[in-house]
C-alpha cells in the first residue's frame, strides 16, 4: 500500500511525542480512515504521484508498473470499495467495472484527452464525476502530427532503409520522390484545438488552403483557441481562414488529410471505401486521433492498390497491432505506436493535471478539466 507521506508524516508527529508502542491511537487512526481510497492503474510520471503522495487527502494503491496494464482480474480486485480511480487509456472503464467498485466510487480521472474507454452513459447513471487531460497536450500532439506528416509525405523511413541496406545506388531523378506542403491544401476532419495547432504549425509550410469538417459548427471553440470563427462558419487560424466543408468535399480536395476528432459512434470507422474512394491518388492521410475511426481493411486495399499516396498512423486497432499485420508489409504506410503525447513534460504535466482533476473530484470541487456528462 502506498500510503500518501503527508499522511505518515501526520501519523509520526502524532505517534512520536505519546510514544506509542503497538498500534496507532484511536485519533491516528481516525486520520487514517478520513483520507479516500483510490487506486491508481499504472505508474504514472512522477509529477502526478508527487501531487497525490504530498495531498494528504488520499491513500493510494498502485500498479506499479508502466510496461504491463494492470491485468483485468487483479483490477476488478483492487477498485472494490474505492472512492477514485487514476486511469490510462488501455483499461475499460464500463459497467463490469464500475459494478466491482461498488457505490463508494465518486471520480474517475483520466491521464488521457480521449475518453471512448469509459462508458459514460453509465458513469452519468451512477453520477461519477470524470476528470480527463486536454490542452496540456496539444502542443506535443501537433508537433507529432507534423512530424509523422512529413515523414510519410517524405517517405522517410523508405529513404532511411535504403541508406542502411544498399538500397542507395547513384543520386536518381525521380527516387524516393514524395509530395511536398507548398501550396497544398490541408485538410482536417475535426477542428479543436489539436487541429488548429497543427494548422498554425503547417501554416509556414506554405500551404495554400486549409479545410475542414466538423460534426457541427461549434463557434464557442474560436474564443477557447487562437482562432477567429469568421462568416459561414470559417475559422481563422494564423491568418488562413479554415473553410469548413461537406465531408465530401474535404475527402475531394485535401492534398493532406489529418484525422483529429474524437472516437464516437458517429466517427466509428468513417474513414473506409467510400471515404478513401474519394480522395486524390496522391494524397496522404495522417491519423493522430483513434484508430477506431478507420476501417483498416479499406485503408490497406486504397494503400495497396494507389487509390492514396501513403499513411502516416499513431493510432490503430488494436494496440498493439500485431506485427504481422498487412499495414506492416506496405512501404507508404507509416505506423508509429501511439506516442503523439509523448514528450516527458507534456506526460508529467498530463499525470500532474489527472491527480488534481482526482482531488478536486474527491473534495466535491470543480476539477480543472471535467468532462460534462
Ligand atoms: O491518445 C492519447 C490521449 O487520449 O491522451
Amino acid at each position: 500500500m502506498w500510503s500518501c507521506h503527508m499522511a505518515l508524516r501526520r501519523l509520526q508527529r502524532i505517534a512520536a511525542p505519546l510514544n506509542i508502542a503497538g498500534g496507532l491511537t484511536s485519533k491516528a487512526q481516525r486520520e487514517m480512515s478520513s483520507l479516500s481510497r483510490v487506486y491508481v492503474t499504472r505508474q504514472i510520471p512522477p509529477e502526478g504521484l508527487k501531487i497525490l503522495k504530498e495531498s494528504g487527502q488520499v491513500q493510494f494503491e498502485l500498479w506499479d508498473s508502466d510496461d504491463v496494464p494492470v491485468p483485468r482480474k487483479e483490477l476488478l480486485q483492487k477498485v472494490k470499495g474505492v472512492d477514485g480511480l487514476l486511469c490510462v487509456l488501455t483499461e475499460k472503464i464500463d459497467k463490469e467495472l464500475l459494478d466491482a467498485a461498488g457505490p463508494n466510487l465518486k471520480v474517475i480521472s483520466t491521464m488521457s484527452v480521449g475518453f471512448d474507454h469509459l462508458s459514460l452513459e453509465e458513469l452519468k447513471n451512477r453520477g461519477i464525476r470524470v476528470g480527463y487531460t486536454p490542452e496540456v497536450l496539444t502542443d506535443a500532439v501537433a508537433e507529432l502530427t507534423v512530424a509523422l506528416l512529413l515523414t510519410t509525405s517524405r517517405r522517410l523511413i523508405e529513404a532511411t532503409h535504403e541508406a542502411k541496406t544498399g538500397g542507395w545506388g547513384t543520386w536518381r531523378t525521380l527516387w524516393l520522390c514524395g509530395y511536398e506542403l507548398a501550396n497544398s491544401t490541408v485538410g482536417i476532419f475535426g477542428l479543436g484545438r489539436i487541429g488548429v495547432a497543427i494548422a498554425e504549425r503547417l501554416a509556414p509550410f506554405k500551404v495554400k488552403k486549409f479545410i475542414y469538417t466538423d460534426v457541427a459548427p461549434r463557434p464557442e471553440l474560436a474564443k477557447q483557441i487562437n482562432a477567429e470563427y469568421g462568416e459561414e462558419n470559417h475559422f481563422i487560424v494564423a491568418q488562413f481562414v479554415i473553410r469548413l466543408l461537406s465531408m465530401d468535399e474535404l475527402t475531394k480536395r485535401s492534398d493532406f488529410l489529418a484525422m483529429c476528432c474524437a472516437l464516437t459512434p458517429e466517427t466509428k470507422e468513417i474513414c473506409n471505401k467510400n471515404f478513401f474512394s474519394k480522395m486524390k491518388k496522391t494524397s496522404i492521410f495522417i491519423n493522430t486521433s483513434r484508430g477506431g475511426v478507420v476501417n483498416q481493411d479499406d485503408l490497406y486495399e486504397a494503400l495497396s492498390t494507389g487509390q492514396i499516396a501513403g499513411a502516416g498512423l499513431d493510432v490503430t486497432v488494436p494496440e498493439p497491432l500485431p506485427t504481422s499485420h498487412p499495414l506492416f508489409t506496405l512501404k507508404n504506410c507509416v505506423i508509429l505506436p501511439h506516442i503523439a503525447s509523448a514528450s516527458y513534460t507534456t506526460r508529467n504535466a498530463m499525470s500532474a493535471l489527472a491527480a488534481n482533476n482526482l482531488l478536486l473530484g474527491l473534495r466535491d470541487e470543480p476539477m480543472i478539466k471535467e468532462l460534462q456528462l
